[in-house]
């Protein structure tokens, strides 16, 4: 079975001290399927992350539902939130690595709860480091990275463990046209292997998009299609 992800009428409201209250996301109502690259465009402020967020299970919708493979994921508690998020590899828009930890340590910081072997976690860690062409540094401290390779670094980590669900925030933001690519590629390839992966990114790089891939345009609370 194919895997997908449906947000029913999802909304996020923030409250705003005593001015108005914010409503960033207004009833969207999308499914993202495996196969396919869905981007999510729009301009800065417009709730990208405020989206990616909620579909990754990080926080709750004000109201709504995300429904995963029949499952209502966003009224999930305690373990079986835990189990959803372990299935999600998340590229965050600020990249959350540990400074003090080398590249393969913190590639291999979400394998460590899944009880396997140092050896399987490290050969693991190992391979998707070479996916991103980051093998070289694989021994370096986080805290050496440049920006680009920080970002490679957060790619790697969120597809090591070959996760159901990828959501990336910015993942290009710092990486040149060339490295924008083939990371754009590596993600592709999640798809065809039945990843739901979904990239929220302010402006879009035509030249780097697959073939196969679905556009949104997130703007006034309201996503809307661009592009099949
Ligand atoms: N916890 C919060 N409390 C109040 N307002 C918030 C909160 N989180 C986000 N916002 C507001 O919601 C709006 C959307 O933020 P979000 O980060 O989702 O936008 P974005 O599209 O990802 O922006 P960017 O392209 O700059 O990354 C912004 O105006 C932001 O200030």
């Amino acid at each position: 079975m194919s895997s997908e992800i449906t947000c029913h009428d999802v909304s996020v409201v923030f409250p705003m001290g005593n001015k108005k209250n914010r409503r960033v996301l207004d009833k969207i109502n999308v499914s993202f399927q495996a196969g396919k690259i869905n981007i999510i465009t729009g301009p800065v402020g417009a709730g990208k992350t405020t989206l990616l967020n909620i579909l990754a299970g990080l926080s709750r919708p004000t109201s709504g539902e995300v429904i995963v493979n029949d499952e209502k994921v966003s009224r999930w508690t305690g373990p079986h939130r835990e189990r959803w998020r372990r299935q999600a590899g998340i590229v965050f828009q600020h990249d959350h690595l540990l400074h003090d930890l080398t590249v393969l340590e913190n590639v291999m910081l979400p394998l460590i709860p899944l009880g396997r072997s140092l050896a399987t976690c490290r050969n693991q860690s190992m391979e998707a480091l070479k996916q991103v062409g980051m093998l070289h540094h694989a021994g370096s401290l986080a805290k050496s990275l440049s920006g680009g390779e920080r970002q490679k670094t957060t790619i790697a980590r969120a597809i090591v463990n070959q996760p159901g669900f990828i959501f990336a925030d910015e993942p290009f933001a710092h990486l040149d046209a060339e490295s924008s690519k083939q990371m754009m590629n590596l993600l592709h390839h999640h798809a065809c292997q039945n990843a739901v992966v979904i990239v929220a990114a302010h402006g879009l790089n035509l030249e780097t998009l697959p073939e196969n891939h679905l556009c949104y345009r997130l703007k006034n609370g309201v996503l809307n299609p661009l592009s099949s």
